[in-house]
C-alpha cells in the first residue's frame, strides 16, 4: 500500500481563503477588521521567519497586523507592561507571544498575563481548563490544524482508536482533549511509555509530536493507518545541508499506513492559518458576531 498524501499546504490556503472571506464580510456588514498583535522577543532564526509569515498571511486574509520586535535581554516587567496595553487596546482583537521566549522570562507569567478573550494561542491557563471541560475556549493553533485536516479526511472521528506520541501542553495534551472531544478513544504514550510499538500499533490514527527525527518507523503503523505528522527537525542531507524532517519515517510509514502528512507540506502550514482562523474567532466573540463555521472546535 502506499499512502494518500495529506496536502496541508493546499488545506491551509483554503482555511485562508475561507478566514478572507469572513473578514471581508465583517468589514462590509459592520465595519470591523480584525486585528493580531505578535511579540517576538530576541532574534531566533526559525522564530523571527514563522513571525514574519504570520504578519504576512495576516495582512493578505485583510486583518491588521502589529508587530513587536523586542530585544533578547528585555526584562519581564516591560514585555508584561506590552501585553497590557495589548489587552486593552480594542483594536487588538489577537494576541500571541511567540516562543520559546529567552530563558530569563517566565512562558507561564507572560503566557498568563493575556486576556483570555484574545489569547489566539489557546496557551492561557483558562483556555486550557475550558478546553479540558469541552467548554468553548479558543484552542492551540497547531492542534486544532491536526484536528481540522483529521475531520476533512474522516468526517466522523467517533470510536477510533487514536494515539498522541507526545505530552507537550502545546501539542500533546491539547491533542488529546480535541479527540476526545471528537469521540475518539484517545492514549497519550510518552518517553515512558512501555512498549511503545504496540500501542501504536493499535491506533487507527497516529499524531506524531516528539521533536524526534524519523522516531517512528513504519513496522509501528497499523495497516491503512493515518499518521500525522507534527514533528519539524533539521538534520544533516546527504549532500551536508539541512533538511526538514518529521517525527516519523516518512518513506517506511508511507508504504504502510492509509494517509500521512509530510514534512514539510503537512501540519506546519495549518498552524498559520488556524492561528488567522482563532483571531477571525476571536473579533466575532468580542463584538457578539456569528463565528465562522469549520474552523473551530
Ligand atoms: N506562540 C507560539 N509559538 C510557537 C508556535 C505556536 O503555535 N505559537 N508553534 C511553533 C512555531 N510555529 C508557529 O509559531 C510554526 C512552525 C512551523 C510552521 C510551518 O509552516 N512549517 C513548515 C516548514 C517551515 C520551515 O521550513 O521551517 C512545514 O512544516 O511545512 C509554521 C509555524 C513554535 N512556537
Ligand atoms: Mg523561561
Amino acid at each position: 500500500m502506499t499512502a494518500q498524501v495529506i496536502d496541508g499546504k493546499a488545506f491551509a490556503a483554503k482555511i485562508r481563503g475561507r478566514v478572507a472571506e469572513h473578514v471581508a464580510r465583517l468589514k462590509a456588514d459592520h465595519g470591523i477588521t480584525p486585528g493580531l498583535a505578535v511579540v517576538l522577543v530576541g532574534e531566533d532564526p526559525a522564530s523571527s521567519v514563522y513571525v514574519r509569515s504570520k504578519g504576512k498571511q495576516t495582512l493578505e486574509a485583510g486583518m491588521n497586523s502589529y508587530e513587536h520586535k523586542l530585544p533578547a535581554e528585555t526584562s519581564e516587567e516591560s514585555l508584561l507592561a506590552l501585553v497590557k496595553r495589548l489587552n486593552d487596546d480594542p483594536a487588538v482583537h489577537g494576541i500571541l507571544v511567540q516562543l520559546p521566549l529567552p530563558k530569563h522570562l517566565n512562558s507561564d507569567l507572560v503566557i498568563n498575563s493575556i486576556d483570555p478573550a484574545k489569547d489566539v494561542d489557546g496557551f492561557h491557563v483558562s483556555n486550557v481548563g475550558l478546553l479540558g471541560t469541552g467548554q468553548k475556549a479558543m484552542v492551540p493553533c497547531t492542534p486544532l490544524g491536526c484536528l481540522l485536516l483529521l475531520r476533512d479526511l474522516h468526517g466522523s472521528l467517533a470510536g477510533m482508536d487514536a494515539v498522541v506520541i507526545g505530552r507537550s501542553n502545546i501539542v500533546g495534551k491539547p491533542m488529546a482533549q480535541l479527540l476526545l472531544g471528537d469521540s475518539a478513544t484517545v492514549t497519550i504514550a510518552h518517553s515512558k511509555t512501555k512498549d511503545l510499538p504496540e500501542v501504536v500499533r493499535r491506533a487507527d490514527i497516529v499524531v506524531a509530536a516528539v521533536g524526534r527525527a524519523r522516531m517512528v518507523p513504519g513496522d509501528w503503523i497499523k495497516p491503512g493507518a493515518t499518521v500525522i505528522d507534527v514533528g519539524i527537525n533539521r538534520t544533516a542531507g546527504e549532500n551536508g545541508k539541512d533538511v526538514l524532517v518529521g517525527d516519523v519515517d516518512y518513506a517506511s510509514a508511507a508504504q504502510v499506513a492509509g494517509a500521512i502528512t509530510p514534512v514539510p507540506g503537512g501540519v506546519g502550514p495549518m498552524t498559520i492559518a488556524c492561528l488567522l482562523a482563532n483571531t477571525v474567532t476571536a473579533c466575532c466573540r468580542a463584538n457578539g458576531l456569528p463565528e465562522p463555521e469549520g474552523l473551530t472546535a
